[in-house]
């Protein structure tokens, strides 16, 4: 059994921190994370606010993120050891649809993106107010630093933005409200799993 689980949600909402989390606790668990796929500074547009438009699917290579999901469902014990994984003694000899694989896809932009709609048995995504957002962000260091003003004038208007179009084309979103404890949501996300995904063995 392979399983795909979607981890969206706005930045600084606790995605990355509940996935990691998530991940040493689930069976042959991946991870892709969607910030590992931004383009290259010089290729990230400047937009007629003056701002690097890096919150847009265009900074990102969704092609290769893309690619790179395929590849774990091509061979999902190839790709977690390629990746330096621990896979379960049983899953290494036995047939993958014997076995559960799951893969956790994990990034700010996940359901606006057409080809990676229906990749997904479970689709989360983590909210956070804006006030809350904004504190966490000032306090983050990205490769490139977030210049004054950004979160205001691209970061959160692109999220409301892109909130509103995955409301408008996606159906079955789980949301998980960010501002709960660490705790509180991986048991909250963890139990969900277990109940709808590992439960179906
Ligand atoms: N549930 C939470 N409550 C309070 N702070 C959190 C919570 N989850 C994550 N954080 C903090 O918020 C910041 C962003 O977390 P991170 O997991 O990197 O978010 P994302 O990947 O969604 O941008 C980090 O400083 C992290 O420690
Ligand atoms: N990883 C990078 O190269 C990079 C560079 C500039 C901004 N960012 C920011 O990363 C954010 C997405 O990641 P998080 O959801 O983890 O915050 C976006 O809001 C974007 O502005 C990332
Ligand atoms: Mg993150």
């Amino acid at each position: 059994m392979k399983y795909i689980i979607g981890i969206g949600g706005v930045t600084n909402g606790g995605k990355t921190t509940l996935t990691k989390r998530l991940c040493k606790a689930l069976p042959n668990c991946c991870v892709v994370h969607q910030d590992d796929f931004f383009k290259p500074q010089d290729q990230i547009e400047v937009g007629v606010d003056g701002f690097k438009q890096w919150d847009v699917i265009t900074a990102l290579d969704m092609e290769s993120m893309v690619n790179t999901i395929k590849g774990w469902a091509e061979n999902p014990v190839k790709f977690a050891r390629s990746h330096g994984i621990p896979v379960s003694p049983t899953a290494e000899v036995s047939h993958p649809e014997n076995e559960i694989h799951i893969l956790i896809v994990e990034g700010f932009l996940l359901y606006n993106y057409q080809p990676l709609l229906d990749v997904y048995s479970k689709c989360y995504y983590i909210a956070i107010p804006y006030e809350e957002c904004k504190r966490r962000r000032s306090t983050r260091n990205y490769t490139v630093p977030d210049p004054p003003g950004l979160f205001d004038g691209h970061v959160w208007p692109m999220y409301l933005k892109h909130r509103k179009e995955m409301e408008n084309n996606c159906l079955g979103i789980e949301y998980l409200d960010g501002t709960k404890s660490k705790d509180d949501l991986y048991n909250e996300a963890y139990e969900d799993i277990q109940n709808t995904l590992l439960n179906r063995l």
